[in-house]
């Protein structure tokens, strides 16, 4: 990250390597922030292409990398990408590299904050293995009771929102304080406050854009390109359009893993099955009376389906079987068997075979 200088780019001498970060990628440019350290005269920033070399070795370069810049040219503002320093983080959709967390935005009203559509937007930033923060905006519509009360939910389900309201200019310096000197993502359904979060908080980003000339000119309310902001007190904020649908796409095994509580709960106690999917399973240390069990539930139906439609797409062989049907030979859909919800009969099959294994080992 950008506040993070290595020892060679500190020294201050002539050999030491142009190091900067990516704030825009667009078509064959990248617009690279240069570190401070860097012996940059008269400039923040270069719009750079890329090395031959880095193309044909296949090496993509993403908003967030940190990269090599060779050939400067002052006058001009250009320069090449040499190479990309190794990636603390790496988001693909949007890609982003080296981002450290999830801003979540939601309203709390206008539109109506739903507790499905706020649960799949905190497991699909959880799944990114990234820190998750959660900021409600428009506090100015709810009464202190109304906020209270979501704050006691939230806090069952594990999180500490920030209230803000940005219509009234509060609690924008508390998210300043979370943003400060690192790589942010803001996410978040359509209409809740995110543009005017940033320019809340960055009161140039519109300054700066247009400062942008030629290439990199067509301002962030494209969804082509993810764009860096850079944030006056340190940090950099990415807006991620590509975020606005999340799908489920995580194995199902892991989906628990994306709900504190059920962390909470699997820290406590362990299932008795170690590829418990916390369903009708005995001693299931997860299943319980916790609010979002069922946002859970419903969001294992949809993993298992994209998860069953990869590996049908991997290997269609595996997953099609040969029937012999009035004479015809065709091949016709198995399902995935390791998904299906077990009748009695077969669980407790099942539940016989485990058994017998482990006392045959
Ligand atoms: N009451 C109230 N309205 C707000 C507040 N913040 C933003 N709004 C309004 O909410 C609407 C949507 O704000 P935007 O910033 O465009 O929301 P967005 O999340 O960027 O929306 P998309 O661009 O569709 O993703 C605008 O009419 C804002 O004026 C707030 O704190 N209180
Ligand atoms: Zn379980």
């Amino acid at each position: 990250m950008s506040n993070e200088a290595t020892s060679n780019e500190r020294l201050n001498d002539a050999d030491a390597p142009l190091i900067g970060t990516v704030l825009a990628v667009q078509a064959n440019y990248c617009q690279v922030r240069l570190n401070p350290s860097s012996l940059a005269p008269h400039r923040s920033s270069l719009l750079c292409t890329r090395r031959a070399r880095l193309k044909k070795l296949g090496q993509q370069v993403m908003v967030g990398d940190r990269v090599e810049i060779v050939e400067p040219d002052w006058a001009g503002g250009r320069g090449a990408i040499a190479g990309v320093l190794p990636r603390k983080s790496q988001l693909d959709r949007p890609p982003i590299a080296n981002a450290e967390q999830i801003l979540l935005v939601f309203a709390l009203a206008e539109p109506p904050l739903e507790p499905y559509q706020l649960s799949r937007f905190l497991v699909k930033a959880e799944s990114t293995g990234l820190g998750v923060r959660l900021c409600f905006n428009k506090s100015d519509l709810l009464t202190l009771e109304q906020q209270q009360q979501w704050r006691d939910r939230l806090q069952q389900w594990g999180y500490q929102p920030v209230f803000i309201s940005i219509r009234d200019g509060i609690g924008i310096s508390e998210v300043r304080d979370l943003l400060k000197l690192r790589i942010s993502a803001v996410a978040g359904p359509s209409g809740v406050g995110k543009s005017s979060l940033i320019n809340a908080l960055i009161p140039t980003v519109h300054l700066r854009t247009n400062e942008v000339s030629g290439k990199l000119s067509r301002g962030r309310h494209t969804t082509r390109h993810v764009e860096l902001f850079t944030l006056p007190d340190g940090g950099l904020l990415a807006d991620t359009p590509g975020f606005n649908q999340p799908d489920l796409t995580c194995h199902p095994h892991e989906l628990a893993n994306y709900f504190p509580e059920a962390r909470q709960r699997l820290a406590q106690q362990s299932c008795q099955f170690s590829d418990c999917l916390h369903r009708n399973e005995p001693n299931c240390a997860v299943r319980g009376d916790w609010e979002r069990y069922e946002h859970y539930l419903a969001f294992l139906e949809e993993a298992i389906a994209y998860q069953e439609q990869i590996n049908q797409q991997a290997d269609p062989e595996s997953s099609l079987k040969l029937k012999t049907k009035r004479g015809k030979r065709q091949y016709e859909p198995k399902l995935d068997t390791k998904y299906r919800q077990h009748s009695r009969r077969t669980q407790h099959q099942a539940l016989e075979q485990l058994y017998q294994e482990a006392e045959e080992s």
